[in-house]
């Protein structure tokens, strides 16, 4: 079998924020190969620097050393061949603008055509289920609504590498199951190329085909867990002997790089 292209390649890859009193060691040589098709999650403690790697792939931050591409590219070409979409934290809408026309926002400032703003639109609100929903305000959808409307408005310009930063974090337990769910099908439909970051050991396992271990001071990778799962995942997975023990060894990998110092 041929292996699929690669859509993220890191070597070596270094960055050291110059804070005021020390500098930060945020990515210390991570070495790590994303494929298309790919869905992979960061999981490590906080500050171990997995915002700061997706701010790297997305252009957002600068390497200090090392090597990064993107679809063969360098960050900043990649940016400006719009390669990626980027989910935040938080569902970051403009509460002044409907649903349509917060996805509609960085189609207009990458200057596309309206009636193209307009289908892309509707098949990215089409693809989170929320056709019908161009007309309301954040305010007048749930929170998992909203941030289904965050990832439509990264879907729009239909990039293949979606970049998601802890999206579901602040969602309740349930939404947040459904959506984990809704975004495997979504992946499986649209053969994306997913980077996801998560403090979570359970969405960590149940969404990814490769779990990246990552701890803090210097933040560097300490495991990559290749999936054995298979590509359809039932909620009820989760339960299995397969998942507890992939479950088991990236609890191990987080303890081994954990100093419990703070
Ligand atoms: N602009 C900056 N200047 C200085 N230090 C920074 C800057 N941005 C992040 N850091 C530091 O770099 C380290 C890595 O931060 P990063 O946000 O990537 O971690 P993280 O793993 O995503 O954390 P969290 O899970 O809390 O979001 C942290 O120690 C953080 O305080």
């Amino acid at each position: 079998m041929t292996q699929a292209a690669s859509v993220v390649s890191a070597k070596d890859l270094c960055l050291t924020y110059d804070a005021s009193d020390a500098p930060v060691h945020a990515l210390t040589n991570v070495n790590l190969d994303v494929r298309k098709g790919d869905f992979v999650s960061f999981i490590g403690p906080s500050g171990c620097g997995k915002t700061t790697f997706l701010r790297v792939i997305a252009d957002l931050e600068r390497k200090t050393s090392g090597e990064i591409t993107v679809n063969g590219m360098t960050p900043e070409e990649a940016r400006k061949a719009r390669a990626y979409g980027y989910v935040f934290q938080a569902p970051a809408l403009y509460p002044w603008r409907t649903i349509e026309n917060n996805i509609a926002l960085p189609l207009e400032i990458m200057g596309y055509a309206s009636a193209d703003q307009k289908k892309r639109i509707a098949d990215a609100l089409d693809l989170v289920n929320l056709s019908g929903f161009e007309k309301k305000f954040p305010w007048q959808l749930s929170g998992g609504m909203q941030q289904r409307a965050s990832i439509a408005r990264a879907l729009a310009f239909d990039a293949d590498l979606l970049l998601m930063d802890e999206p579901f974090g602040a969602l309740d337990e349930i939404v947040r199951d459904h959506l984990n769910e809704e975004l495997l099908k979504l992946w499986a439909r649209t053969n994306k190329t997913i980077c996801f970051v998560t403090h979570s050991i359970p969405e960590a396992v149940y969404l990814s085909t490769k779990i990246v271990v990552m701890s803090p001071r210097p933040g560097r990778v300490t495991d990559v867990i290749d999936s054995p799962l298979p590509k359809e995942r039932p909620l009820d997975i989760r339960e299995s002997p397969e998942f507890l023990e992939i479950a088991h060894r990236v609890r191990e990998g987080l303890r081994s790089g954990h100093s419990y110092e703070h």
